[in-house]
């Protein structure tokens, strides 16, 4: 077969060299059609091989334009280099700010889950409210992790840079206490903040419901839940509810729960929030509870027992056996959270005294939640309106310091009962033994995780009624990603622009099957040319070989 195609190209390649030397050379006037040029003596080999020529050349271009295609395609739609942008948001709570620095691709900034965070500083001291007497400091509190934001953001994006501050519980319990200084506190942070080299863009209160609404929409940001692409979108289609996450916020002041219901009532309207986001509604039940972050509902309970006592000694069911604490009484009831039960006391400093008695400090707190009133028609404590509870629930900031601490936040989540015997066994423990296995930690946490422990459980399951079953919807998470879960996010995506309320319109394809496509349909291309050149101008010994 092979000695046979060989002697086919032979027969070409003399043919051709006879054409050569009897054709008269080619001018302008006397050119002679190529196949009148042939020699008789070679039949319909001259006509079949000029067609073979044409074909291979046609052959050849469309190879070289299939590689020219795949080429073009690879480099003109490759991504360019990364354009990055940064935000800042400093999250001003009751007990700490945080600085936060995100980034994310300037060319996908309508995308969901692109922004992520790379930096935080906590700054050092109290939170800015804890500047009430002080407040030309409360600015200068916030240099340091100014100047560690200036040195993980590009020099040249400095000033493009937008910067934010929101304030929480803190600021709107000073604000409530005394304005004047409240207003000074943040005038002394804004001018520090304009004095930075960043696009300063507000330094503000914000409000519980904001605070509820921006965190529930960062944690279903870096969930991916607000996603709504192939198979998610079409999954999202067959179902008439969005599957969403609820939050779960505990400051040190106040607390936040965020939730879609299956059915909203409009019975409370001012707990209701309707978002469009990236081409859906979202109907959303919020709300804050002021005086109900961790330390505020401590200070709450201790006003309370305060009342009942005769004498500068307190016992204390919710802190270690052995742990002794002294509190100030005139300051004590300056807080607009126990200012209610303010009475005069022959005493100045109260001295508590810790029992380490989880049920008692249990029975203790369940006084903090009234659950008599409810003018709706289900309630979650104070006659504030809760529909039932819907979905799985992300639980962040002080829910997951303290269950993190306590070792209750593995992947396969505890039941009810068994956090709240860890719970138990914790209290139990005597103070100087705890303190001696967690010396690195701080005397104000460590001394407060047994009442912390206590307290959420108290909040989630009288306050809120989680049960036994929808417990294990709950997840404890301090980060999502590199992100830490919090209101701060939602925010800078807000402020931004960054949510869009229709979905953004994009490629329908991605740039691997882009350039995927291109490649196989280029190939397709060159087989069905070489297909048909086979079939239609069979060589010879394809045909010998085929009959
Ligand atoms: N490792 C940590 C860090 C913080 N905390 C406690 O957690 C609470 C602070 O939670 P955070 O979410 O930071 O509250 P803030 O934002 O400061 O308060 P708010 O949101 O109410 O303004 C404080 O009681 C603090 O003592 C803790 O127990 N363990
Ligand atoms: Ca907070």
């Amino acid at each position: 077969m092979r000695k046979k195609q060989k002697t086919a190209w032979k027969e070409i390649l003399k043919w051709e060299k006879e054409a050569k030397m009897t054709s008269p050379p080619l001018g302008a006037d006397d050119a002679i059609p190529l196949q009148s040029a042939a020699p008789a003596v070679t039949g319909t080999k001259p006509k079949m091989s000029t067609t073979r020529k044409i074909l291979l050349i046609l052959g050849f271009l469309s190879t070289l334009a299939a590689i020219a295609l795949i080429t073009v395609a690879v480099t003109q739609n490759q991504p360019l280099p990364k354009n990055i942008k940064y935000g800042i948001v400093l999250d001003a709570g009751s007990s700490h700010t945080n600085l936060y620095v995100y980034e994310w691709p300037a060319e996908k900034e309508n995308d969901t889950g692109v922004v992520q965070q790379v930096e935080v500083c906590k700054v050092e001291g109290p939170g800015i409210s804890g500047y009430s007497q002080t407040t030309e400091k409360a600015g200068p509190s916030l240099v340091q992790c100014l100047r560690q934001a200036e040195g993980v953001i590009p020099l040249k994006q400095h000033q493009e840079t937008p910067v934010y501050l929101g304030a929480t519980a803190g600021m709107r319990l000073l604000r409530l206490e005394n304005k004047d200084a409240a207003e000074k506190v943040l005038s002394s942070v804004e001018k520090t903040l304009r004095s930075a080299p960043f696009n300063f863009q507000g330094a503000r209160i914000i409000s519980g419901q904001e605070e509820g609404a921006y965190g529930w929409i960062t944690i279903n940001y870096l969930l991916g839940n607000f996603k709504q692409s192939g198979w998610k979108k079409f999954l999202h289609s067959l179902k008439s509810v969005s599957e969403t996450s609820g939050a779960l916020d505990l400051g040190g002041a106040s607390t936040q729960i965020t939730f879609v219901p299956d059915e909203i009532s409009s019975e409370s309207p001012q707990n209701l929030l309707y978002f469009r986001l990236y081409g859906k509604d979202y109907r959303v039940y919020t709300h804050s509870f002021l005086c109900y972050g961790k330390d505020q509902a401590l200070q709450q309970k201790l006003a309370r027992d305060l009342q009942s006592t005769e004498n500068s000694s307190l016992f204390d069911p919710c802190f270690h056996q052995g742990y002794q604490r002294t509190i100030s009484v005139s300051n004590f009831f300056k807080n607009p959270c126990t200012s209610v039960e303010k009475k005069q006391f022959p005493f100045s400093q109260l001295h508590i005294e810790g029992e380490g008695n989880y049920e008692k400090c249990r029975r203790n707190i369940q006084n903090l939640f009234n659950k008599t009133d409810c003018p709706y028609s289900s309630c979650s404590f104070n006659g504030i309106y809760l529909p039932p509870l819907q979905g799985d629930f992300g639980a962040f900031s002080a829910f997951y310091f303290v269950m993190n601490f306590l070792n209750l936040t593995s992947d396969d989540p505890f039941t009810l009962d068994e956090v709240a015997s860890a719970i138990k066994k914790f209290c139990a423990r005597p103070w100087h033994e705890v303190k001696l296995q967690y010396h690195q930690i701080k005397e104000k946490y460590l001394s407060e995780y047994c009442f912390s422990g206590a307290y959420i459980l108290s909040l989630l399951e009288n306050g809120y009624e989680f049960t036994t079953e929808n417990w294990k919807r709950i997840h404890f998470l301090g980060k999502i990603g590199s992100s830490d879960a919090g209101w701060t996010l939602g925010y800078m995506l807000n402020l931004t622009n960054m949510i869009p309320a229709e979905e953004p319109p994009a490629p329908p394809l991605s740039y691997g099957s882009y350039v995927g496509l291109m490649v196989l349909c280029s190939l397709v291309l060159v087989s069905v040319i070489l297909l048909a050149w086979l079939l239609f101008h069979k060589p010879k010994c394809l045909q010998k070989g085929v009959v």
